[in-house]
């Protein structure tokens, strides 16, 4: 398997901030043990979407987390992010690294046939998309739940990123099942206190990989 170093990643959306300030939530999380951030906040334009990029990096480079951009590869390449993540109807896996070849790239997996693609072979992370039902995205193909994490871990080496309603009492299980990392956003973005969800979090996954 290629190297992957990161357990806990934070996908943003403002919208599950429970109106509190954005960066405080993110800095909070990445206090409490996240170790990933996504920027994906698909309710803004390109002009905002870059100026938050540019800020959230600001914030991020002080804890030496990574960012990576969701789908759009200039505001990734302008805001000299680690990283992107794609899904099937944003720009393919191959065509970024042809011009970004050291982006660290996610690729969303809703189809087992995709595992047999260029397009995975070319990306550094596989999104198990969705492992449950989420209300935070309604837009997907299959719900993998755990037997799907194993399906697709016995087909692959790549570093799999579970995403999609986990929790903290699911999130043993997920990594058992063959997950690599664990992706969220309403678990921490919409907790009370939102550095105590992560540690929980992280906890949780150490106490499967130790
Ligand atoms: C870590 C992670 N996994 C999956 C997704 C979903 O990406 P995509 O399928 O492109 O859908 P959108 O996020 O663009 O709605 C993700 N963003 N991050
Ligand atoms: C951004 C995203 N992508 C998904 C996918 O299935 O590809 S599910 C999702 C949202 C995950 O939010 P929550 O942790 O609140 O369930
Ligand atoms: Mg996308």
């Amino acid at each position: 398997m290629q190297a992957f170093p990161y357990k806990l990643y934070l996908v943003t959306d403002e919208r599950a901030c429970l109106g509190r300030n954005f960066f405080d939530v993110v800095e909070q999380a990445v206090k409490g043990g996240v170790d990933l951030v996504q920027l994906r906040e698909k309710q803004l334009d390109d002009a905002a979407f870059l100026t938050k990029a540019l800020r959230l990096k600001e914030l991020l480079d002080r804890y030496n987390v990574p960012l990576i951009i969701n789908d759009h590869v200039s505001v990734a390449m302008q805001t000299g992010s680690a990283g992107l993540h794609v899904g099937n109807s944003d720009t393919a896996p191959a065509q970024v690294k042809a011009q970004w070849p050291s982006c660290l790239l996610g690729y969303s997996i809703e189809y087992l046939q995709q595992l047999q693609t260029v397009q995975a072979q070319v990306s550094d992370y596989l999104a198990v998309s969705p492992v449950f039902a989420t209300g935070t995205k309604q837009d997907t193909v299959t719900v993998w739940g755990l037997e799907g994490i194993a399906q697709i871990r016995s087909q692959t080496n790549k570093p799999l990123v579970a995403i999609g309603n986990i929790n903290e009492q699911n999130a043993a299980a997920v990594i058992a099942a063959g997950a690599d990392c664990l992706a969220v956003v309403s678990a921490i973005c919409s907790a009370e206190n939102p550095a105590k969800a992560a540690a929980q979090l992280r906890e949780a996954i150490e106490q499967v990989t130790k």
